[in-house]
């Protein structure tokens, strides 16, 4: 069977490349800045192997011209150029890339990356452009030539006049609709803020006329506008850049005007990577909270650069949720572009990019908290809610990356610790981390729950964000110790005769507590003798999965029919004189007995943070035992 060709529809597969490979116009400009860059490269290889031939980078440039009367903007470029027979073949055919057989044929690897590949990127000038005017002269030729189009009928090329080598692009700019404006692409702010987004890192200078103020001469107050052409881009990488060159300033500059913030860098981490993939990475961990860090607004992402040319504003891929607060770029040639640039083709060299930056931003986070802990303290302050969802989000999948950066506030330091702290000056015979939740640490400080461990002499992790018990029930335990809340009804702790004593007190009251309870039914599960409380007379403690603390957030949560509640259970300190009373009531005055079992219970929600359920009844009662 005779094998045919496949026939492309040129006319429809331009029509569909202008249409639909890219999401924003503004990429035209990308697109035609790096052919002239590749261009200027060309030249470049050239030179290496022909010693006629001299390449001086200073010579190179590119030009962008909008004129707003002609309705043009024309991209000028001092490159190799192009004969009318590689006008045919380069603008002629779709998806034929003369960039990329360039670079094949010259396989030299030295920083001069030629950018184009896919030979479609020159078209994206019709989204834009009514017309497009090429004029090119290649190198060693005298004659030049004009390649022109209106798009989808075709293109004309004919023999032109050029003084020099190189190309000169003219796009007719389309006329306005309601829906799309395209006289943008002629305002010089416009044109200079799309170069400095997407080809600021271009080697090469892009020069552009534009309008400035300047003091006029012989005159201190007064300024005259004049129009002047300036190098719009910065051309050289911060990130190729030898590190021992840069300060923090220069980092810090690069911060600022890249807007990662508003703020200064707390860090910066600066990677050249050549093992598996080869890339280079500037990356910041702020110093402030972004105002919408916490909210869904905020986006993640690091810029992603191909060879020096922006591909992604925000590539999200680049950073774990944990790590979200990290702002910065990574530029490597080793990416596998899509032919729209705007998206990676398959992302295994993404993610191996990702995995590297995770495990840098970690060591540098763990060297920040061992050397200088008082920046690591302010990192902290600002993102380390942000950890501790890391480690509850997923079902603890990333626990064990970020338990070590953990910190928290304790009974026994002033400044936060961190769990190995806490672990390393344990006393032998204690069996569990003890922590306790509350909205302070002054208001922790004070709970009768402490009471017992503090006269222990253990420490207590005080949980002053709501997050914090949640990241601890996924972490379970630190070092083998599991973690305890005061409050919970097992405290691991052997006081021998006060659980004597309160186990002789629960056979003597049993009568009185069945009675508490019973006035107390659907409110907690239990009432009983505290081995916990030293001096306050009442609190709760609870049994099963969900503290109060939790019930009070999940509580909090606007889903409905989400009535989560922990199972409290009301202690009582049988050593306090309101126990004697309470006893007192039980043989002779029932009603009074209800009335301080309610007063009691109102308090111990009180101690909890917890609403009084009927606050009516609650003063009234109060001023019963008061009258
Ligand atoms: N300013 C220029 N000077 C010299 N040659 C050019 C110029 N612009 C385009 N070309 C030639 O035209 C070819 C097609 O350009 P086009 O932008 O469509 O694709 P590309 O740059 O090769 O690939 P990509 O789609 O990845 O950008 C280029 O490969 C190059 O050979």
């Amino acid at each position: 069977m005779a094998k045919k060709q496949f026939e492309a529809e040129s006319k429809r597969l331009l029509e569909m490349m202008i249409n639909s490979i890219y999401t924003q116009k503004e990429i035209f400009l990308r697109e035609l800045i790096s052919n002239a860059s590749d261009a200027t490269d060309k030249l470049y290889y050239k030179a290496l192997s022909d010693d006629s031939l001299v390449f001086d980078k200073d010579h190179y440039f590119i030009k962008v011209t909008p004129n707003k009367e002609a309705r043009t903007l024309t991209i000028s470029d001092t490159g190799i150029g192009m004969s009318a027979e590689e006008l045919e073949s380069n603008l002629g055919v779709i998806a034929k890339s003369g960039s990329l057989a360039f670079k094949k044929a010259n396989e030299a690897k030295d920083g001069h990356d030629i950018i184009g590949q896919f030979g479609v990127g020159f078209y994206s000038a019709f989204m834009v452009a009514d017309k497009v005017t090429v004029i090119s002269r290649a190198l060693g030729a005298e004659q030049a030539y004009k390649w022109e189009s209106e798009g989808a009928d075709g293109y004309a090329i004919a023999p032109a006049e050029k003084e020099t080598v190189g190309t000169d692009i003219t796009l007719t700019i389309k006329e306005s609709t309601e829906d799309d404006s395209y006289e943008e692409f002629l305002e010089e702010y416009r044109l200079r803020a799309i170069i400095k987004k997407y080809s600021d890192f271009i080697k090469y200078p892009i020069k552009m006329e534009v309008s400035s103020q300047r003091p006029k001469e012989g005159s201190e107050d007064e300024f005259e506008e004049v129009r002047e052409e300036q190098t719009i881009n910065s051309m050289v990488p911060i990130w190729k850049k030898n590190k021992s060159e840069l300060t923090d300033e220069d980092y810090t500059n690069f911060y600022q005007e890249k807007r990662y913030g508003f703020d200064k860098p707390l860090k910066h981490l600066h990677i050249s990577a050549d093992g598996a993939i080869v890339y280079n990475a500037i990356l910041f961990i702020p110093e402030n909270t972004p105002f919408d860090y916490y909210s869904k607004e905020y986006e993640k992402g690091l810029e992603l650069y191909s060879s020096g040319v922006l591909i992604m504003e925000k590539c999200a891929d680049l950073l774990p949720d944990y790590f979200s607060f990290v702002k910065g770029m990574v530029d490597s040639e080793d990416l596998s572009l899509n032919i729209s640039r705007e998206m990676l083709q398959h992302d295994r060299q993404l993610k191996l990019i990702a995995k590297n930056i995770k495990n840098k931003i970690k060591s540098q986070l763990q060297s920040l908290l061992k050397d200088e802990r008082e920046s690591y303290d302010k990192f902290y302050q600002s993102f380390g809610r942000q950890l501790k969802y890391g480690v509850y989000s997923d079902y603890g999948r990333d626990k064990d990356v970020l338990i070590d950066l953990l910190l928290f506030h304790s009974s026994k330091a002033d400044k936060l610790v961190t769990l190995d702290e806490y672990v390393s000056r344990m006393p032998e015979e204690q069996k569990y981390i003890y922590y306790a939740t509350g909205e302070s640490k002054e208001r922790i400080a004070r709970l009768p729950q402490t009471e017992l461990v503090a006269d222990k002499g253990y420490e207590i992790l005080y949980f002053t964000e709501d997050i914090d018990e949640f990241a601890i029930k996924m972490l379970m335990n630190y070092k083998e110790k599991e973690f305890r809340s005061v409050s919970s009804s097992d405290l691991g702790i052997d006081s021998e005769d006060k659980d004597k004593e309160a186990e002789d007190k629960a056979e003597d009251n049993q009568e009185l507590f069945a009675y508490m309870k019973e006035q107390l039914a659907g409110k907690v599960k239990d009432v009983k003798a505290s081995k916990r409380l030293r001096t306050h007379p009442v609190c709760f403690s609870s049994e099963g999965e969900v503290s109060i603390e939790m019930e009070k957030i999940l509580g909090a949560m606007p889903t409905p029919g989400q009535d989560v509640k922990a199972e409290k259970v009301l202690e009582i300190n049988t050593q306090h004189d309101v126990f004697h009373k309470l006893q007192g009531a039980l043989a002779g005055d029932k009603d009074k007995l209800a009335v301080l079992t309610n007063v009691l219970y109102n308090q111990a929600l009180l101690i909890e943070g917890l609403p009084v359920e009927d606050p009516v009844q609650y003063t009234n009662d109060v001023c019963k035992i008061m009258a």
